[in-house]
C-alpha cells in the first residue's frame, strides 16, 4: 500500500490526525533505562507500542539516533513498527536535500535501508534534486515549506515576485512537482496564518504540522486553519510532549494519555 493510501486509511480507521514523533534523548529517559545498553530502541519501542492506537503516523528523527551512533537501533525500531503496527505509516525525519547523484543515496537510505514509508526533504536545491524521492511513487515525500522555528520567516517569507517564498514552495511542490501524488508539505503549528495560506493554495495535499506541545503551537488553531473539507489532511506531530510526559515508571502510559488527549483536542475542531 502506498504512503498516501495508508495515511488516508489511518486517518479514518484510527480517527486520529496525531503523528507521534520519536526523538530519543537518553538524558530524559526514566531511570530504569540508566544501565540498559539497548535503551534507545527499548524506550522508543515502548512509546510506540503505547501510542500506536492514537497515531496516524510515526516520525522518528534521524539526528537523534545518528548523533549517538544508534543507526542500528533506528533500523530495528522501524522494522518493529512495520511488524507490530503495519497500519501506521512511518515518516523518517531526515530533511535531506542534495544534488541528484547524492540524493539517490539519501532516497536509498530512507526507503531501503530504514524501510520508511515517507521522508522529510528540503526543497532548496530544486526539483531535480528531489527526483530520486519523488520517483518512488509508493513513498511519501514531505517537503519543508514554512517551518515551525522562530527564524522561519528570515528566508521563507522573502518576497519573490510579490509573494513570500514559502507560497512559491507550496505551489511548486504540491502542484508542479507532485506528478505521482506522493507529496506532503511541512508547515509549523506555530504559524496558523501561514497554515491557512498554504491550505488555500494546495487543496487537499497533506500537511505535516510539527510544533504543538513543546513548541507551544495551538492544536485548535491548526485544525481550524488547515483541515481539508472532510476534516482530515493533517499529521499534527508531537515529540517531546508525548515522549517525556512522565519520567517515572509510568512513562508509556503517560505517553499514551498525552497522545490520546492531543487526538481528542484535535477532534473537537474537525
Ligand atoms: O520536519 C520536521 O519534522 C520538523 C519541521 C519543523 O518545521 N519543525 C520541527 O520541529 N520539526 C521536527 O519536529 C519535531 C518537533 O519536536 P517537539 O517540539 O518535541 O514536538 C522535531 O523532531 C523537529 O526536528
Amino acid at each position: 500500500m502506498s504512503f498516501m493510501t495508508a495515511l488516508r486509511h489511518r486517518w479514518q480507521t484510527a480517527n486520529s490526525l496525531v503523528c507521534v514523533g520519536l526523538d530519543p534523548e537518553p538524558a530524559r529517559f526514566p531511570t530504569r533505562f540508566a544501565n540498559d545498553p539497548d535503551a534507545i530502541f527499548a524506550f522508543c519501542r515502548d512509546i510506540a507500542d503505547a501510542t500506536a492506537k492514537y497515531a496516524c503516523a510515526f516520525k522518528p528523527q534521524i539526528a537523534h539516533f545518528a548523533a549517538l551512533a544508534a543507526e542500528p537501533a533506528l533500523e530495528r525500531l522501524v522494522a518493529h513498527l512495520k511488524s507490530a503496527h503495519p497500519e501506521v505509516p512511518v515518516i523518517l525525519d531526515s530533511k535531506r536535500g542534495d544534488i541528484g547523484s547524492t540524493a539517490r543515496h539519501y532516497a536509498t537510505e530512507a526507503f531501503d535501508r530504514y524501510g520508511a514509508d515517507a521522508v522529510t526533504v528540503n526543497p532548496y536545491l530544486g526539483r531535480d534534486a528531489l527526483e530520486p524521492f519523488l520517483d518512488r511513487a509508493d513513498r511519501g515525500v514531505v517537503i519543508l515549506c514554512r517551518t515551525s522555528n522562530q527564524g522561519a520567516g528570515e528566508l521563507q517569507d522573502m518576497l519573490v515576485a510579490g509573494r513570500p517564498l514559502y507560497q512559491h514552495v507550496a505551489e511548486k511542490a504540491a502542484l508542479e512537482w507532485n506528478t505521482n501524488g506522493n507529496v506532503a508539505l511541512v508547515v509549523g503549528a506555530t504559524w496558523p496564518e501561514q497554515l491557512s495560506d498554504v491550505r488555500a493554495l494546495v487543496k487537499d495535499v497533506p500537511l505535516l504540522v510539527p510544533g504543538v506541545g513543546a513548541q507551544g503551537g495551538d492544536a485548535a488553531a491548526v485544525v481550524s486553519n488547515a483541515k481539508t473539507h472532510d476534516g482530515t489532511g493533517l499529521m499534527i506531530s508531537s515529540s517531546r510532549a508525548v515522549l517525556y510526559a512522565s519520567s517515572g515508571d509510568d512513562y508509556a502510559e503517560a505517553a499514551a494519555t498525552a497522545a490520546r488527549d492531543l487526538r481528542d483536542a484535535i477532534n473537537l475542531h474537525r
